[in-house]
């Protein structure tokens, strides 16, 4: 049997972009923030962080790789449909990839984002840019309709992928200090609006949905490593203004914390990303390392999901099971912890206050109403 992807006749890669040389860094930093009340300190530091790694950031080269293995596993099942990768603040532009997309007769378009986790950032701000771009689209007389899949935090592949990756880092640790050496799981921090706002009564947040694919990644890889692995969620990469409340802790200060309360060994996580953007190499690779050395920590960083064959099975499988529930049939959705599939229609109004202020431009993917929000 072969799978099929009916009724989408292409697949969109939509990741956030990064700059290629030290010249993009600037104007990839004010498509970034427009609009947005990042003060100029952070972005000029934000900024030595890319001129850091000569101006460019690896998150490019992240996603064709990520999208050469979304070819090759849709390939494998027989799936026949363009996939193309288009960003939200670089080049390949979102709308360009959309407008060649519709010339080469594309109608109905299924989005995968590279986000696992939901909030505004994650979610909500990628459903507005679908908007923003279908609407320009539309004024050119293309009609396009898109969706996006589900958010896939605790979808078996993605959870499997990090795993594997903990129980590779303990390894590297070395048998002797495994039992005592915590580990960190480590996301993007937001600001506490955004965190409030990403949960309802029916919806976990994101904080809780980190929590509970953090557990669910514990249970089997302790399971693996024969002993007991003491774990906690910290956060990175805060922005905004320092009267701005942001989640907490911070990953420098849980480290120094663990290494009071006697730990020698430690194992960072980045769950919260699914490769190694720049907040990894540098809010972690470099940044926490730098204290980890400082503090006379040992620690081993995880590595994130990227292209393990999992992972990608696991993107699959939720394309396929997205077209299956278009088609009206009933699909298994298969999930990991207790928090279950997220819809696969966002509500109305999820996710929309971003840092206490609530957007109030068009979204796609939710509620149709969305689409004719006015600012
Ligand atoms: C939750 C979350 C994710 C994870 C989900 C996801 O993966 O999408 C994420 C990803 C990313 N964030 C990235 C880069 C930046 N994010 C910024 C700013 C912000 N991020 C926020 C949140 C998130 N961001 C927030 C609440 C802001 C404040 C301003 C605003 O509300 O928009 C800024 C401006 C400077 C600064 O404020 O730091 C930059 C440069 C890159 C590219 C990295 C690379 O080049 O490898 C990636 C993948
Ligand atoms: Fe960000």
């Amino acid at each position: 049997m072969t799978t099929s992807l009916t009724p989408y006749d292409a697949v969109l890669l939509l990741s956030f972009g990064g700059p290629e040389k030290p010249e993009d860094v600037v104007p990839f930093l004010r498509n970034v923030t427009a609009g947005r009340g990042i003060p100029d300190s952070r972005l000029e530091e934000v900024g030595e962080h890319y001129y850091a790694f000569g101006g460019r950031s690896p998150i490019n080269d992240q996603n064709k790789a990520l999208l050469a293995e979304l070819r090759t596993e849709l390939a494998a099942r027989g799936v026949d449909v363009p996939v193309v990768w288009g960003n939200r603040n670089w080049d390949p532009y979102l709308t360009d990839v959309l407008r060649d997309l519709h010339e080469s007769g594309a109608r109905r378009v299924l989005t995968l984002v590279t986000s696992a986790f939901a909030s505004y950032s994650g979610c909500r701000q990628y459903r507005e840019n679908l908007a923003a771009s279908i609407l320009t689209l539309a004024e050119e007389g293309r009609e396009l309709a898109i969706d996006k899949v589900r958010a896939y935090f605790n979808d078996p592949g993605f959870v499997a992928a990090n795993v594997d990756a903990v129980v590779e880092a303990y390894e590297r640790l070395g048998a002797a200090p495994s039992p005592q050496a915590p580990l960190v799981f480590v996301t993007h921090s937001i600001p506490t609006t955004m965190e409030v706002a990403s949960g309802t009564e029916s919806r976990a947040s994101y904080s809780a949905q980190h929590l509970d694919v953090a557990a669910a990644v514990v249970e089997r890889a302790a399971e693996r490593l024969g002993h007991k692995i003491p774990w906690e969620l910290a956060y990175c990469s805060r922005s905004g203004t320092p009267f701005t409340p942001w989640t907490e802790p911070d990953v420098n200060r849980t480290l120094a914390a663990l290494k009071a309360d006697g730990a020698e060994h430690v194992v960072l996580a980045p769950i919260g990303f699914v490769s190694d953007h720049m907040e990894v190499i540098y809010d972690l690779d470099t940044e926490a390392r730098e204290t980890a050395d400082e503090l006379g920590l040992r620690m081993e960083r995880a590595a994130t999901a990227g292209t393990a064959p999992e992972f990608v099975a696991g993107l699959v499988d939720l394309l396929v099971e997205r077209a299956a529930s278009e088609r009206g049939e009933n699909p298994e959705k298969v999930t990991v912890g207790a928090l279950g599939p997220w819809r696969d229609v966002c509500a109305p109004g999820c996710c929309r206050l971003r840092a206490g202020v609530e957007s109030t431009v068009p979204a796609a993917c939710g509620d149709p109403a969305e689409m004719s929000l006015t600012r």
